[in-house]
């Protein structure tokens, strides 16, 4: 069985917004100047919109100047391209703030002058390993599951699923369109502090009741579960639980 907590909600953006905080509350508590969190793209930025923009008394104590943003996996395209995670994050993150006068994040992007030259895809990967926080240690790591079980740019099977050597890779064959992507590797994710999936909607219900069973199938989101350093949690809704048996979940307090 997976060390990972599954939590169940009507609405899983409340209590995403409580932990969000807590724990960013916790990391500056420490004294540290800045809380490192790194995104996933999907539909996990629309959900981090209701769970700590949209929920006023969430965002009041949202401290954005000190958050550093990065992205567990980004689709080589230009910023403003339809398939950009940045993109994601823009429109329901920076978008908002400005809307709303509030100071924002340190955000980090790919470097959008390599990313129509095919050949520059590793070196995308290279420099963005270079703006990493130096312990290479993330305090929060906010990520999607895909219905065969990938996360970040992680699919199942893949030959980047034994990188040990480095922290960003590029991949260039991702099952999930668009096909050129840069992407955390597990020794990277294995250094966080925290982890957060966000599990939303019938048509996770499936990979759910695989990622949770006691048979361990090697899934990336699986991979994850058994990391040993971080607190790893998810998030769901009850559509996405509907029918799972009742000793995958952990109560919520
Ligand atoms: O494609 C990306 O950019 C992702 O980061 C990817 O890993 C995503 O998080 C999952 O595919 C879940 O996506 P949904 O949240 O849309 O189901």
């Amino acid at each position: 069985m997976p060390n990972a907590k599954l939590f169940s909600f009507s609405d899983p953006s409340i209590a995403l917004g409580e932990y969000i905080l807590s724990i960013q509350n916790a990391v500056l508590a420490t004294g540290k100047p800045h809380f490192t969190v790194a995104v996933s793209g999907g539909s996990l930025p629309k959900s981090l919109k209701k769970a700590i923009i949209d929920n006023k008394t969430i965002a009041s104590q949202i401290q954005w100047p000190k958050w550093k943003i990065y992205f567990a996996d980004e689709r080589v395209v230009p910023l403003n391209h339809e398939d950009s995670n940045y993109g994601l994050i823009d429109t329901y993150i920076l978008k908002e703030l400005i809307k709303k006068q509030v100071l924002g994040p340190e955000v980090f992007a790919i470097n959008e002058n390599l990313v129509n030259d095919p050949l520059k895809i590793d070196d995308i990967a290279l420099e963005y390993e270079s703006l990493l926080p130096e312990d290479k240690e993330f305090d929060l790591v906010l990520l999607g599951s895909g219905p065969d079980g990938h996360t970040c740019s992680l699919f199942p099977n893949h030959p980047l699923l034994k990188v040990t050597d480095k922290f960003i890779v590029s991949i260039t064959d991702s099952p999930k369109p668009p096909p050129r992507r840069i992407t955390f590797t597990f020794p990277l994710l294995a250094n966080s502090s925290y982890i957060a999936f966000v599990a939303e909607g019938s048509n996770k219900t499936e990979i759910l009741s695989k990622i949770f069973a006691k048979e361990n199938h090697g899934l990336p989101t699986e991979i994850v579960n058994a990391l040993q350093k971080p607190n790893v949690s998810w998030f769901i809704n009850d559509a996405a639980g509907n029918g799972l048996p009742e000793e995958y979940f952990s109560k919520y307090n």
